[in-house]
This record gives structure tokens, sequence and C-alpha cells, in this order.
């Protein structure tokens, strides 16, 4: 797909051919199977979840039987996110929507979110749970997990041991190297580069290599390829997870989301299978040549992997670190399981609500069995590389911009063959053009939380298993919180200094807050630091064909995370030292 000058603005977003048909078909075909079901089992359409007497619900658009506000987000030509948006400028910052059988509260503004994120944290701590999520991650990884004793330990050990200022900082030969090769490989390429392409590659060689020590090689184009899709099929909106009462055939009759959703992760797994067969058989081959018998020490080079299975050996930990925990956090399959003793722990069951309950069935002893889940590398990957792509469309769209960032960084660079992220002490200006792409395209613009248990927010009742989104885009754009909020303007951050991203500026949380908030902030900060360094110091970059810079498309693809609909592509003209 190409990205170049379409007349549209973000806001009028052109549908493809075929939707609004395919649209109507699915909605007639829905609503009247859903009627039929109506009819036999009348309780089947409140999904149970019936307004009690005098709760005080938060205020929300119309809703119509059976598919509740669903049509205001499927008749908009907007993505969800900016759909949510308008609406909830006009019913306000807490606002309940009806999607199929789920209630839902967006988070609107500032007050609000701090409310969630921070006083009523605990409460809203956990995530929601539907078909496709459940394909993705399963609730047994980190991202996805029930709030409880699993995932706390999960989060400690990605924390503490994972993704610390140390290990990141170790980490910083990974960074440089993959940085230095896209801008070889670009060089080399010259001419137009699919600049989103480059920056997904150079995001997820960081990351495997971090965690497995090695690359995806020949099939890194197929698991991008396949990413893709399953992040779009995980944002909560499939039928499969609006109806979840509806039976399952009926559903997979009118829509095939779940079978493309275990195709992609079952395509996924397969990769990350074959990678993890190779590092064991490495990793074999070492241990039978090692003087210390196969123990592992800690060393300078250990991915993140051989961490993990370092803190396994030393069992040190409150609960034992199975390698369906480690699966849970890295992305692990079958293929390590196997060397692991008979009672190692795995989930065997989905969809419970309590803590305990989770708890019970995190922490079952059964036998080993195979683990299906995508953690760090999706979390880090997609989202990495969507900011990377987003900067750079907007530095391109204003040349002044690109000009003081760049000017910036050949100034404080100098000469350099290798740029490391210890070079960016005065990296000012870049460091606010990072900052305002995450204000303007948080890549995660609707933050999954559900409720625990029933409270109380800003005088409304929010009721135990209510899904709620913060809607971080909604935010980070609302007027009362920022001037000029649809310009993109680095300087704003000049003023703003301790608006960081850790989670205690509300009307600025690209990263989440509280309990959930991401543990790859620096991780993933830092990546971007230095791969968009070195693509500004290296290159002059302008559209290809003459080109405007205000022509350049800028709609959005909805999804668990939000990329540019269109791939974006740009003339790279090397700079001449
Ligand atoms: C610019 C890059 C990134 C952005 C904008 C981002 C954003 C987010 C957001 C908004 C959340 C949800 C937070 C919440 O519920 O409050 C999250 C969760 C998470 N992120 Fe990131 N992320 C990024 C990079 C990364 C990287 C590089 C990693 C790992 C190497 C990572 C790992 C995770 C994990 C494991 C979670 C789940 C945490 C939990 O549920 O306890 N992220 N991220």
């Amino acid at each position: 797909m190409h990205c170049i000058a379409t007349a549209e603005s973000h806001s009028t977003v052109e549908m493809e051919e075929g939707y609004w048909l395919s649209l109507s078909l699915g909605f007639i075909a829905l609503s009247t199977t859903i009627l039929a079901f109506w009819f036999l089992n009348p309780s089947f359409v409140s999904g149970g979840n019936r307004k009690p007497k005098k709760q005080q619900l938060p205020p929300g658009p119309w809703a119509l039987p059976i598919i509740g506000s669903l049509h205001h987000l499927f008749l908009s030509r907007l993505p969800h996110h900016r759909t949510m948006m308008q609406l909830s400028r006009r019913h306000g910052p807490l606002m309940l929507l009806r999607l199929g059988e789920v209630p839902t509260v967006v988070v609107s503004g500032a007050e609000a979110a701090e409310l969630v994120m921070k006083a009523h944290d605990p409460a809203f701590a956990s995530r929601p749970r539907g078909a496709t999520q459940d394909i993705f991650g399963g609730g047994r990884d980190i991202t996805f997990a029930p709030y409880g004793a699993a995932w706390r330990q999960m989060r400690k050990i990605c924390v503490v041991e994972l993704l610390s200022a140390r290990q990141v900082r170790r980490m910083e030969h990974i960074r440089a190297d993959e940085a230095g090769s896209i801008v070889r490989s670009i060089a080399v390429a010259g001419g137009v580069v699919n600049v989103g392409e480059k920056v997904m590659r150079v995001a997820n060689d960081v990351v495997s290599r971090a965690v497995f020590g090695g690359k995806f090689a020949r099939r890194q184009e197929e698991y991008l390829r396949e990413l893709d899709e399953a992040l779009a099929l995980a944002g909560g909106f499939c039928l499969v997870d609006l109806f979840p009462s509806c039976p399952q055939r009926l559903l997979r009759w009118i829509s095939d989301d779940e079978r493309r959703m275990r195709r992609s992760h079952g395509r996924i797994q397969q990769i990350i299978d074959d990678i993890v067969d190779e590092r064991k058989a490495a990793a074999r081959a070492a241990a039978a040549s090692s003087d210390e018998g196969g123990r592992r020490s800690v060393n300078d080079d250990e991915d993140l992997l051989e961490v993990l299975l370092r803190l396994q050996e030393e069992d040190s930990l409150e609960f034992p670190l199975t390698t369906d925990t480690m699966g849970g956090i890295l992305f692990l399959t079958p293929a390590i399981i196997e060397s692991q003793p008979q009672d190692s722990y795995s989930c065997v069951s989905l969809r419970r609500d309590t803590e305990e309950e989770c708890k019970d069935l995190l922490f079952q002893s059964t036998e080993p069995k195979t683990i299906e889940r995508m953690d760090m590398f999706a979390a880090a990957t997609d989202t990495t590389g969507t900011v990377l792509e987003w900067a750079m469309s907007e530095l391109v769209r204003h040349p002044k911009a690109m000009a003081k960032a760049q000017t910036e960084i050949r100034e404080v660079l100098g000469d350099r063959a290798v740029i490391t992220n210890s070079d960016f002490g005065e990296l000012h200006y870049m460091r606010m053009v990072i900052k305002e792409t995450l204000r303007m395209h948080p890549p995660a613009p609707l933050i999954p939380r559900t409720t625990r248990e029933d409270c109380k927010i800003m005088g409304y009742d929010m009721l135990k298993g209510t899904n709620v989104y913060i809607n971080v885009f909604a935010v980070s754009r609302d007027p009362k919180y920022w001037k000029n909020p649809e310009e993109f303007d680095p300087e704003r951050f000049e003023n703003l200094h301790d608006m960081d991203y850790h989670g205690t500026h509300f009307e600025y949380t690209p990263f989440g807050a509280g309990r959930r908030q991401c543990p790859g902030i620096l991780f993933g900060v830092s990546t971007i630091e230095i791969v968009l360094a070195n693509l500004l110091y290296h290159f002059d970059w302008v559209l290809p064909g003459g080109l405007s810079p205000e022509s350049l498309d800028m709609s959005e693809k909805f999804g668990i995370t939000v990329s540019r609909r269109s791939d974006l592509q740009l003339r790279a003209i090397q700079r001449l030292c």
C-alpha cells in the first residue's frame, strides 16, 4: 500500500469500497439471528447486566436493543478512539457505552483518568477478557493476565530483572548495532524507502536479540505480517468479543475474525517454536562444552531468556519460576517446556473473575502443556515501530521541525560512525519531538482495564465486570489541557520539563499509569531515540515525486495499537559529510 497524497485529512478517513455493504449485511444477519434468540430467551440480550435500580451509571449516547451503542462506532467514518473522543465531548469524561452485550465505560478526562489509574487503581487493575484476546494472550501472559498473584510475579520479574535500567543499559550495543544496520540498508538500497517496514523490522530485531540473542532472519516478514493482523483483531471489537453469550457457531458463521486470529496466532507460534528450537540446540551444545557442568552464571552477554533460566535455577522466588510463567513473560513455547519438571504449573481455563479463581487456575499443578502467547515481542515491536513511523510522518509534514531536529543532532554528535544512547544527553529537541509524537499518536490510544469490584467515580457507579477504556488519545488532544491540541508543536514541551512518561501527569499518559503501567518505557524510548537519531543524522527525507508535505495521508488503522493506514514511503537523501 502506498501512503502518498490523498486530499483526505485525519477526520475524513475514506472507507474501503464494499465496507458499507458488508457492514449492513452483517448487521442484518446478526440482528435477525439475535432477535430469534431474544424471543426464545429474553435474558440473552441483557447479557445479565441490567441496570439495577437506584444506581447512578455514567451518561452515554442513545442505545438500540441488542447492539446497544455499537451503531455509533460502526456507522462513524472514524477509527473507534476518534469516535469515542467525539462522543465523550458531548457526554462527559465518563461515558457509558453498551458494546453489544458488554458494558463499557470510556474515560476521557485527566481527572477521571487519575481517579481510575491512581486513586482507585487496585479496583481497575485487571484487563478485559474476550474470545480474541484469549487466543492472543490467553490471560496467561503478563499483558492480558487478570490482576493477581501470577501477574504480580511476572510483573516483578519484568521490572526487576528484564527491563530494569541496568538491563536496558547492558543492551546498548544491540540497539547501536541494529540502528547502524538500518542506516546501511537504506544507504545501499537508496531511493524511495518504505520507512514503516524498516522501523518495524529494526524494533523487532532489537527485541528478538534482547530476548533470544538472535534474529528472526528469513521469517521476519511473515512474522510482522501476522502480528499486524493479530493486533488489528485483538482490540476487543470483534463480534465474538461483543456477544460472548451468543453461540460460537453462529458467530463463526457470520464473521471469520476468530478463525483469522487463530490462524495468525498459530503461524506466529510456529515461527517462535522454530527459533526456540534453534536456541535450545545451541544452549545444549554450549552447556556440553562448559567447565561448570552447564550451570548458568551471570554474564554480560546473557539475553533475557538466559536471565529467566538462571532465575529458575536459583529458585529464590516466592512462586517457583515455571516454564509457563517464563512463557507468559517472553512468549516462549513447548520447545522449552519439555525439559522442565512434571509439576510445572499452567493455566487451564479462561474467563475467571476473582483473584482467587485466577490464582487457583494459574497455579494449578498440571502436566506441562503447550502454551500460546505473545508478550514482550508484540508489546515491544509494534508500539516502538509505530511511534517511529508517526514521528517520521510528522517531521516530514513539518519541515521546520525536521530541520531543527537534524541540526541539533548533527551539531551535538559531530562526525560519528556509530551513535549510542549515551551520546544523547544534549538532544533536547529530539526528545521533545518524541514526546509530541506520543501525545498526538499514542500507539495504544485506548488503555483497556476492567473493574474488579463495584466502586464510585465522580459520583457514578462503576459496576464490577465493566470494561473500561482510558482514551489517552482524547485526553492528550483535549483543548482543556493543551493549546492548539491538533497541531504538531514539539516546542510546547519546552516549559513542561516535568511532564515525563511516568504516569504522574494524567493529561499525558501514553504509557498508562499505576500498577499496570508499561514496564518497557526505558527499553522502548531508548530504541526510539537511537533509531530516530540515526535516521535524522545520516539522511535528509522528502516525499517522493515532489509531493508537498501537507499532502501526506495521515489516516489511521484501528487495532490494539493504532498505526498508519498506509505505509510511509519517503525518499532518503544520504548526507554528505
Ligand atoms: C513507545 C513504546 C511503548 C508504548 C507507548 C507502550 C504503551 C503501553 C501501554 C499504554 C500499556 C498499558 C498500561 C496500562 O494499563 O496502564 C503497556 C503495557 C505493557 N507494555 Fe508497553 N509500551 C511501549 C513499549 C513497550 C516495550 C518496549 C515493552 C517491553 C520490552 C513493553 C511491555 C509492556 C508490557 C509487558 C505491558 C503490560 C503490563 C501489565 O499489564 O502489567 N512495552 N504499554
